[in-house]
C-alpha cells in the first residue's frame, strides 16, 4: 500500500488546464543481469484529460505497460517527470485503480466480498454505505443478482465485470485498464466494450486502456496515443471524432475505418495499406 512514495506527487498547479496527469519527455531504461540497458521508453509526453478515455497502441514491448505501472505509482522513470494532480489527493493508493487482462479475483470471497476487498483493506472496515454502492456497482455491470455468488460460478466475463466493480468502489479518479478484454471470446469482448463506454458515460472516469487491439481503441477512446517500436515515443495522438453513444455498428462508419488506418499506418508505415492484419 506504500507503492506512490517513490513519486512525489507534484502540485496540481504544474498542471495545464483540463489535465488530471502529464508525463512529460518521460523515459525508461532497464539495466539488465546480462544484457545491457535496455532503453524502453524515450522522450514521451502526454496529458491525460480530466474526463477522456485514452488508448495506448503499439507494437509488442514498445513500453505500455511500463507506461502504466509508471503511472501506478509502481516505477519510477529514469528521466523525464510525471506531474500528478488530484489522482494522488486521495488517501493510499484510492485515487488511482488498475484493471489487468485477468480478472484476478479473490476465489475464498464471493462476488460482493471481492468488490467491497479494496474498502475492508483500506478502512479496515465496510459500512452499509460500502455494501450500497458495491450493490450499485454490481448493477452497473450487469451482475446485480451474482453478489452472493463465488467466482469460479461465474464466466470469464462476468468475473471480469467483477474486476471492473471492484476498480470503481474507491471511486478512482484515474482508472488504468490493462488489455482488459483481451483474456475474452470476440463477442463477450464486444459486449464488454460497450458496456464500458455506457459505465463511463455514467461516471466519466478518466480512464487509460492499453490494448493490442486497433478497433477496440478507436472504438472506446477519445483519443488514442500511437506508439513506436522500442524504444517506445510518441508516435502519433489522435483524437476520435465519432458521435456517442457508440454502438455495435460504429466500426462500420467510413470515419471508423479512416482512424484505424491511421493507426495501422502510424504502427507499421507505409506496410500498412497492403497489411489485412
Ligand atoms: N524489469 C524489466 N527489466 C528489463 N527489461 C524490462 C523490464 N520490464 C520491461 N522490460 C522491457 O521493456 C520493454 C517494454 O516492456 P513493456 O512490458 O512495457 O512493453 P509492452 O508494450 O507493454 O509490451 P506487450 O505489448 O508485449 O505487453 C520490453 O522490451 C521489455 O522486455
Amino acid at each position: 500500500m506504500e507503492r506512490h512514495e517513490d513519486i512525489s506527487p507534484a502540485p496540481a498547479a504544474g498542471l495545464s488546464a483540463g489535465n488530471l496527469i502529464e508525463l512529460s519527455h518521460v523515459g525508461m531504461t532497464f539495466e539488465t543481469l546480462k544484457g545491457g540497458p535496455v532503453v524502453a521508453l524515450q522522450d514521451f509526453s502526454l496529458g491525460i484529460k480530466k474526463g477522456e478515455i485514452i488508448s495506448l497502441v503499439g507494437p509488442s514491448g514498445c513500453g505500455k505497460s511500463t507506461i502504466l505501472r509508471m503511472l501506478a505509482g509502481l516505477q519510477k522513470p529514469t528521466t523525464g517527470s510525471i506531474t500528478f494532480g488530484e489522482a494522488h489527493a486521495k488517501k493510499g493508493f484510492a485515487g488511482i485503480a488498475i484493471v489487468f487482462q485477468r480478472p484476478t479475483l479473490l476465489p475464498w470471497l464471493t462476488i460482493m466480498g471481492n468488490v467491497l476487498y479494496p474498502v475492508r483493506v483500506l478502512n479496515n472496515r465496510v459500512t452499509p454505505a460500502d455494501k450500497a454502492r458495491a450493490q450499485e456497482l454490481l448493477e452497473m455491470v450487469g451482475l446485480a443478482d451474482m453478489a452472493e455468488r463465488m467466482p469460479n460460478e461465474l464466466s470469464g466475463g462476468m468475473q471480469q465485470r467483477a474486476s471492473i466493480a471492484r476498480s470503481l468502489i474507491l471511486d478512482p479518479k484515474l482508472l488504468l485498464m490493462d488489455e482488459p478484454f483481451g483474456a475474452l471470446d470476440a463477442l463477450t469482448r464486444e459486449d464488454l466494450q460497450l458496456d464500458l463506454l455506457k459505465i463511463h458515460a455514467q461516471t466519466q472516469k478518466t480512464i487509460l486502456v492499453v490494448t493490442h487491439s486497433i478497433n477496440e481503441a478507436v472504438l472506446l477512446s477519445d483519443r488514442v496515443a500511437v506508439m513506436s517500436a522500442r524504444p517506445g515515443r510518441m508516435k502519433d495522438l489522435l483524437s476520435i471524432d465519432i458521435e456517442k453513444p457508440r454502438t455495435h455498428e460504429t466500426p462500420t462508419h467510413a470515419r471508423f475505418g479512416e482512424y484505424a488506418l491511421r493507426i495501422r499506418e502510424g504502427i507499421y508505415g507505409d506496410r500498412a495499406k497492403g497489411d489485412s492484419k
